[in-house]
């Protein structure tokens, strides 16, 4: 039996400082498969908002809309919007360019994939697409997402190492530092420790919480723990829909929802 779903449709009611706001968002895989119904969601300034729900309930598609990831897939279909605050731009139109929503939004997956190249080429890389040619610059530039991603001491003296030859944590935190580098104003995490141990695990949500400084994070988790440890908001999602949002300690404490309260009590998921 397919339960009920008490959507809450107004979620706005703790975000503050909002960079993003996602509208009345519906997402189709091939034009058939409605797999995000009506979301609306506001994403904080320089805060951690966290997606959490069971598997298949729509966390990672709806991540994936940030950078237009589905439109690499023909038949794919947004309805609705999501508007940066900063310009109004909706990044689901179809006047706005991908490639530019992706050098202001950028992805961390939940495997570590590192281009087939050197530490230092795999950071310059997103500038030099960018157009940025300028030796010195792009030197600066490296070491700052390097030093930003928390790895600059540990490869200093080996940036022309090929990235492979890093450990998993480490070429993590080097797809963050590669994210980092094109200096975007959101960073999207998906489960970005789920193939890491608990130390790099560890180093991974400590990186986070100071990202957070300087970028506005949204994270797709299965890890309730993880959701709350790191993020200030919480998105939990159900069969495709937006359930509940709120602050992640009234999320985890006091959800308004007896569908939240059961999941993060792990009563089902
Ligand atoms: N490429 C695709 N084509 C068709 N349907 C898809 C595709 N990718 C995902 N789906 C469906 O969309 C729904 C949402 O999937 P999604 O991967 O976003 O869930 P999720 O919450 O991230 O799950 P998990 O926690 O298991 O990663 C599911 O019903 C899934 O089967």
């Amino acid at each position: 039996m397919v339960e009920k779903i008490e959507t809450n449709q107004s979620p706005s009611n703790s975000a503050k400082n909002i960079k993003a706001e996602v509208n009345n968002l519906n997402f189709y895989y091939g034009g058939t498969v409605h797999a995000l119904k009506n979301i609306n969601l506001p994403v904080s300034d320089k805060q951690v908002t966290a997606l959490i729900g069971p598997s298949g309930c729509g966390k990672t598609t709806l991540l994936r809309c940030f950078n237009r990831m589905h439109d690499l897939y023909p038949g794919n279909r947004y309805e609705g919007e999501i508007r940066l605050d900063s310009d109004g731009i909706n990044i689901l139109s179809r006047k706005v360019d991908p490639i530019e929503v992706r050098m202001r939004i950028s992805m961390v997956f939940q495997r570590p994939n590192p281009f087939p190249k050197s530490i230092y080429e795999n950071v310059a890389y997103g500038l030099r697409v960018r157009g940025i040619s300028k030796r010195s610059l792009i030197d600066e530039k490296v070491e700052q997402a390097l030093r930003s991603a928390a790895l600059w001491e540990e490869v200093k003296n080996r940036l022309n190492d090929l990235a492979f030859n890093l450990s998993g944590g480490q070429q993590q935190r080097l797809c963050i530092a590669r994210a980092l580098a094109t200096e975007p104003e959101i960073i999207l995490f998906d489960e970005p420790t789920s193939a890491l141990d608990p130390i790099a695990t560890g180093s991974i949500e400590e990186l986070i919480a100071e990202l957070k400084k300087q970028v506005t994070i949204l994270i797709v988790t299965h890890s309730m723990q993880q959701a709350a440890r790191v993020s200030d908001y919480t998105a939990f999602m159900y069969l495709g829909e937006l359930v509940e949002f709120d602050d992640t300690k009234t999320i985890f404490a006091q959800p308004a929802k007896k569908q939240t309260a059961d999941y993060v009590n792990g009563r089902f998921g």
